[in-house]
Order: structure tokens, then sequence, then C-alpha cells
């Protein structure tokens, strides 16, 4: 089944895949607090605005570092309003409502999660006829397509390695890269899987 990008969730930690069928020639790369997917250096030019973003920053916030992750460039928004205080559950609706979903062929929803430090895991998409944002106490999955409302998913890793190998390696179709986070008592630690 091809589900394209997807987050998966939990108190613990989560993980963010691209799957694509138009633009597998990208990587996920770290820099600073964030993990941003772009181009390949093989990759051919384009100029479509959706395939190259933040897709996950830890932030320092009021009530001590959270993650936020997701499928372009509401990350930033989200995380930004995090560092400022805002709820995770505000500040992931109004991002995501704001920027809404993607404007492209297949009106492509976005996604995204949060994890504070605390444990508070939350869950949000936005798509064509519908916002949905939930919190979540197992590990639980959205994609952009088919699976493109929350789900409870057996998802085993603990840690940012292993995460971003698991969602790697789950049969969904057309892997590109991964990225892993997992909560440890230093705060999140996190892991980059780009495949062979
Ligand atoms: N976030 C991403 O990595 C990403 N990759 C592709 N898209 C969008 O989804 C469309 C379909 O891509 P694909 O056929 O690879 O699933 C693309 O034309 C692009 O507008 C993306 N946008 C949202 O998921």
């Amino acid at each position: 089944m091809y589900v394209g990008r997807f987050v998966v969730v939990g108190p613990e930690g989560g993980a963010y895949r691209v799957s694509s069928r138009s633009f597998p020639n990208r990587e996920i790369t770290a820099r600073d607090e964030a993990l941003t997917v772009g181009p390949t250096e093989d990759a051919p030019e384009t100029d479509n605005p959706y395939v190259s973003y933040n897709c996950l920053r830890v932030v320092e916030t009021p009530t001590g570092e959270t993650v936020a992750f997701g499928n372009g460039s509401h990350v930033d928004p989200i995380a930004e309003k995090l560092e400022l205080g805002y709820p995770a559950r505000d500040a992931l609706a109004e991002s995501l409502l704001a920027l809404d979903y993607e404007k492209d062929d297949y009106d492509t929803p976005r996604i995204a999660a949060t994890i504070g430090g605390d444990g508070e895991a939350l869950i949000g998409t936005v798509r064509e006829d519908a916002l949905l944002v939930e919190t979540v106490d197992e590990p639980t999955l959205v994609a952009t397509y088919e699976k493109d409302a929350p789900e409870s998913f057996e998802f085993e890793a603990d840690s940012a390695d292993a995460a971003a190998s698991e969602a790697y390696d789950l049969a969904f179709e057309h892997a590109v890269c991964a990225a892993g986070v997992a909560r440890t008592d230093d705060g999140f630690e996190t892991a980059i899987e780009n495949g062979d």
C-alpha cells in the first residue's frame, strides 16, 4: 500500500517517514536542532514547493524540551509557537489551519506530531475536509494518503535509531528516508535513516 508521508507518535517517541513516488531522490540531514528533508546531489531540479523543509525540530519551551515533526513547512510555526509557550494543541491546530492542505494535484494533507518532555503527545492533520488534532497515549499513525486519520499503530522502537529504522522498514511502498525521535532522561535524541 502507498500511504505517502506518515508520522507515528506516542508518549515515548516517534518517527517521520518520507515515502515518495514522484521525488525519491531525497535525504534527511541534521543541522542545529532541526532535521531537514532535501534533495540528494543527483536529484533533478524541481520547483515543487513542498519537497524540501524542516521535518523535525527540538525546542525549549516554558515547560521543558519539546519535539515537533511533520511533512512540511508547518513544522516551523508549530515549533516557534511551542517555544512561545502555546499549548501543543493550539500550536498544532493554528499552524495546520493557517497553512492548510497543500495546493498540489492531490490536495495533500499536512500531518504533524509533538511530544513534550512530560510525555504529552499529540498528532494532527489538516485535509481538504477536516482538521484533526488529538492527544495520544499509545503509538498512533497518520499518513497523507489512505491512512489519513489518526489510528492506533503497533510500533516497538525504544530509541531514536530504532524508530528511524522501524519506520523506514515498514511495508508501506516507496520508502525514501526517515527520522526517529525518543525521549530520554536528558531530553530528546534524534536519528536519521536514509537507506542505501
Ligand atoms: N512532504 C513531502 O516530502 C512531500 N513529498 C511530496 N509531496 C507532495 O505530494 C505530491 C505527490 O507526491 P508523491 O507522488 O511522491 O506521493 C507531490 O507532488 C508534492 O506536492 C510532499 N508534500 C507533503 O507530503
